[in-house]
């Protein structure tokens, strides 16, 4: 655990707001949790509750070490429950406006001293900081998915981000057992800058008919030894997500090799946004995934 930092706010109780939570109070954290709806927060809490019982199911964590953790977690929809954290980590929707509010609503209710960091898969950091009130105790702390699993975090300074910030982000997440890579404040950092046109390109071959869901996914499992095909990680990541980071990318570099794909855009405009909403590239709602195309 930190020596200066002891409590963690997670603002957004989606699938990375809820790995955020479990591998912090796994860590020793105390957490708190905060969404719109006090729905929202129980559905989060029973998700983490879920995972760690098959860690204990599969024999990888006792059931005290289960209860421990979840004892640490709490929830609320009152934001005023953030005031007392030493780390807010926001990890709500994909959408600059969205996180621009939240940083109004959440900012005055902060310590004076206290970090705030996004967990933002491409939006400039130095951006979303001069919607905070403290540019320099500001950055991003970007989690891969699945949280309990992946060993990477991208840590990115914004301009303003002082070093003592940049330390504390660095020594939290190396508390957590994960590797830190720096990236510098550029359109969706390393990962994504790359991991994106990738699974971009795959929605392209899909557009064009050039094979069937089951065939570009083989092709990259087995052909290239991905654990996931490219439009199954689209569907995990959430279509949604994936949109948003694409038009970043396209906006932000101006480059038209970043277009997003038409299919992906309608997608998105469907609703099908992938595992989360029940359909994307294929279809969640039976025993076992059906690809759609
Ligand atoms: C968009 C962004 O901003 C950045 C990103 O995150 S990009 C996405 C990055 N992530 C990836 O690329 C993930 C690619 N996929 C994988 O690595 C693997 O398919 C996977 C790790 C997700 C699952 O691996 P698998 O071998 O098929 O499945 P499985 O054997 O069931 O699970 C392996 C472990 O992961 C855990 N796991 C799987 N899915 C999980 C989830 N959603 N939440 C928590 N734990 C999960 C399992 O419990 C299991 O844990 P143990 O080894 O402790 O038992
Ligand atoms: N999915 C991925 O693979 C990865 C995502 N990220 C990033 O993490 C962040 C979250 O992504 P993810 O967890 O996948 O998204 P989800 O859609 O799973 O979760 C987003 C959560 O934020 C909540 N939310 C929306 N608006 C507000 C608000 N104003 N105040 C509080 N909570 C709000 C949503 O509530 P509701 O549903 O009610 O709108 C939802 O619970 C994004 O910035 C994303 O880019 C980073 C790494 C990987």
């Amino acid at each position: 655990m930190s020596t200066v930092l002891k409590t963690i706010g997670i603002v957004g109780a989606g699938q990375m707001g809820c790995g955020i939570a479990q591998v912090s109070a796994l860590a020793g954290y105390k957490v708190n949790i905060y969404d719109l709806s006090q729905e929202r927060i129980e559905s989060a809490l029973a998700t983490i509750n879920g995972n760690l019982a098959r860690q204990v199911s599969a024999a990888k964590m006792t059931d005290d070490e289960r209860k421990a953790a979840l004892s640490l977690i709490s929830g609320s929809a009152d934001v005023n429950d953030l005031a007392p954290m030493d780390l807010v980590i926001e990890a709500a929707t994909e959408d600059e406006s969205v996180k621009r509010k939240i940083y109004t609503l959440v900012c005055p209710v902060l310590k004076p001293d206290a970090i705030l960091a996004t967990n933002t898969s491409s939006l400039s950091i130095t951006r979303l900081a001069s919607a905070t009130d403290r540019p320099e105790r500001f950055m991003g702390i970007h989690f891969m998915n699945p949280v309990p699993v992946m060993k990477l975090v991208e840590l990115v300074r914004g301009i303003a981000t002082e070093e003592a910030t940049f330390k504390m982000a660095r020594d939290y997440v190396s508390s957590l057992d994960k590797t830190v890579t720096v990236a510098e404040d550029f359109p969706a950092f390393i990962v994504n800058r790359i991991l994106l046109p990738m699974i971009n390109e795959a929605i392209y071959t899909l557009y064009e008919g050039v094979g069937t869901v089951d065939a570009i996914d083989t092709a990259m499992k087995l052909g290239a030894n991905h654990p996931m095909g490219p439009l199954q990680l689209a569907d995990f990541i959430g279509l949604d997500t994936c949109l948003s980071i694409m038009q970043v990318l396209h906006e932000g570099l101006s480059d038209s090799k970043y277009r997003p794909c038409p299919l992906l855009v309608k997608y998105v405009e469907a609703g099908w946004l992938g595992r989360k909403s029940g359909r994307g590239f294929y279809d969640y709602r039976g025993e076992v995934p059906v690809p759609t195309r």
